[in-house]
């Protein structure tokens, strides 16, 4: 694209903003409810509901509910969720053996969407925190997270995920070939159709904290994920996990956290054009969120201009729990004006 830019009186770009109909035919980037999943959170019980104190507005759902959840997103036009299991502390170990249960709570979530909701997409995490003693996504010995041995439980995970009927694996762990693998398993155990997307790049960041608490993995964490989340200040290294992740098996990848990294987000969509996704994390959304509880923003604005900033950044998708209030907002015809 050559811009073309000329002096005033020969441009006045003031003239295509002048009305709404003129700024919606001059529009450059929509924003669909097609292109959200949702993140949930899920509880263990029956009719449960539990509210998430850092991320307001949110709350933990027993798997009853999830499903009522699922029904709602679906009749919204959401096309795909993604589940987090809270998991009970006494089930985590050392060894994360509840990661691949059949009936762990994210499987059972799993299948009881599927048979309710058949038409709205199932994606999963598959990273071993939320059943790990110590809070990391890999295995540990002596304070080492190990990779090889780490990605053999996940290939197991995300079998057993894809048997309860999942759509999309999400990795999020961040090892080293476990894309490879886990692909290499599907194709084996004929799980052909069942998608990766790949957290191929995910930084070591402080905006998942309120995510930790949802989960319950805040208090169990030891250390930090520095040695394999990624260094904030990296970007060339993001293009070379995507492509990595890409040659190895991902349908789709994603870029997270959101809102900080749309830099990143706009260099791999034009790198390799592959489906590109942002996650606009919790702590993204308790900002919004805290602020305008105080006043300070008006919420449902700035979550609007949020989600609009992904899509001009390049990105298919947004994972954000903003998911229901921005497809309302826009099946009520929202526009910008
Ligand atoms: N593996 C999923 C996450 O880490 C989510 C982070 C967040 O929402 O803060």
């Amino acid at each position: 694209m050559r811009p073309i830019s000329a002096p005033v009186p020969a441009t006045r770009f003031r003239r295509l903003r002048r009305t709404p109909a003129l700024r919606a035919l001059s529009q450059e980037t929509l924003l669909a409810v097609g292109d959200l999943i949702w993140p949930v959170f899920v509880r263990d019980g029956e009719g449960m509901r539990e509210p998430i104190a850092s991320m307001p507005g949110l709350e933990r759902l027993s798997v009853d509910l999830i499903v009522e959840a699922a029904e709602m997103a679906a009749g919204l036009g959401i096309p795909a969720i993604c589940l987090f299991p809270y998991t009970d502390p006494a089930l985590k170990t050392e060894a994360c053996e509840e990661a691949w249960n059949p009936d762990n709570l994210a499987n059972r979530a799993i299948r009881a969407i599927k048979a309710a909701v058949p038409e709205i997409a199932v994606m999963t995490d598959v990273a071993l925190d939320p059943y790990n003693a110590n809070g990391h996504d890999g295995l540990v010995k002596d304070g080492v997270i190990l990779n090889d041995e780490t990605i053999e439980a996940l290939v197991r995970m995300a079998l057993v995920q894809a048997e309860c009927g999942a759509d999309i694996l999400g990795p999020s762990d961040m090892m080293d070939g476990r894309i490879g693998a886990m692909r290499a398993a599907l194709e084996a155990a004929g799980h052909k159709d069942v998608a990766i997307l790949s957290y191929a790049a995910k930084y070591a960041s402080a905006f998942y904290g309120p995510f930790r608490d949802a989960v319950g993995a805040s208090g169990a964490l030891k250390g930090d994920k520095k040695t394999y989340q990624m260094n904030p200040a990296n970007s060339d290294e993001a293009l070379r996990l995507i492509e990595r992740d890409l040659r190895e098996g991902a349908d789709m990848v994603m870029i997270k956290p959101g809102m900080p990294y749309l830099d990143i987000c706009r260099r791999v969509k034009d790198a390799f054009g592959a489906p590109t996704y942002a996650y606009q994390v919790s702590g993204e959304y308790a900002m919004i969120k805290g602020a305008a509880e105080r006043g300070w923003i008006d919420g449902e604005k700035a979550m609007m201009e949020s989600l609009m900033g992904f899509k001009r950044a390049g990105c298919d998708g947004i994972l954000t729990y903003f998911a229901p209030e921005a497809a309302r907002k826009l099946r009520s015809g929202w526009t910008w004006g």
